[in-house]
């Protein structure tokens, strides 16, 4: 079964717009997993442009379901990390003033570092996953991390859905044959949207999870968290 877990990174956006407490991420949070959602996704970045540290706190005591907390593990992103404790962390090499993730890791080139990072996560209790381009070397670097799962970088796919899906799921398909063959975890996220999950779900062998924030926050805004959270869900069987 692949779970949906929601990226709340947006409802954080609105709330700081105020300066106040208004929406409640707390709450939202909490009222998301009652319509369903399987687990609940942040990404404090440095700036804490939205998700503050704070927020991760907090949010721990709050979510019942699956909790993913997801960055650049610079040293202050590991100790909000190792302190909260949360179900799943994902390690997303974005720079700090990027717009919002653009890049996987080249796990090649950063193999030693992550494998130090991992394995402090993973003595720690905390399910590691790594947020990497469907590129078969990068898949098979990302088994020499000894990451529990990878979390396949979607935007591609998105971008390519609508003109020639066919063509846009191949590279995620291939890749996720060999994360299967090397016994890794499979997750994915970054653009997924309503129009576009359902085919990326069907396509993939074994997709454990979908983290799923920006398009599911606007779709909201027309057609409500509860409806939403249905059709993804539904979507997701
Ligand atoms: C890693 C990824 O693609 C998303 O989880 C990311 O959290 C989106 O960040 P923004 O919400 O800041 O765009
Ligand atoms: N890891 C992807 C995520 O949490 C949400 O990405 P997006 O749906 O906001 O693009």
């Amino acid at each position: 079964m692949t779970k949906l877990s929601v990226n709340i990174n947006k409802v954080a956006t609105l709330r700081n717009a105020r300066g106040g407490n208004v929406p409640d991420l707390l709450k939202v949070a909490s009222d998301l997993e009652k319509m369903g959602a399987q687990g609940i996704t942040i990404h404090p970045r440095p700036d804490e442009r939205h998700i503050r540290y704070q927020d991760a706190r907090d949010l721990v005591d709050v979510v019942t379901t699956e909790f993913n907390i997801e960055g650049n593990p610079i040293q202050k992103f590991i100790d909000l990390v190792l302190e909260t404790k949360p179900t799943q962390v994902t390690l997303v090499p974005d720079a700090v003033d990027a717009i919002t993730s653009n890049a996987g890791w080249d796990t090649i080139k950063h193999k030693d570092f992550l494998k130090e990072v991992i394995v402090e996560f993973q003595n720690a209790g905390i399910r590691t996953s790594i947020f990497v381009d469907p590129v078969l070397e990068m898949i098979e670097g990302a088994k020499e991390t000894g990451a529990d799962r990878i979390e396949l970088y979607t935007e591609a796919y998105a971008d390519g859905y609508t003109e020639n899906k066919e063509e846009a799921i191949k590279p995620y398909i291939t890749a996720a044959f060999l994360a299967s063959d090397l016994g890794i975890g499979i997750n994915a996220g970054h653009d997924l949207s309503l129009d576009n999950v359902a085919y990326f779900h069907n396509s993939i062998p074994d997709l454990l999870e979908v983290s799923i924030g920006h398009a599911l926050m606007a779709e909201s805004l027309y057609l409500g968290f509860e409806t939403v959270v249905a059709s993804y869900l539904e979507k997701l069987q």
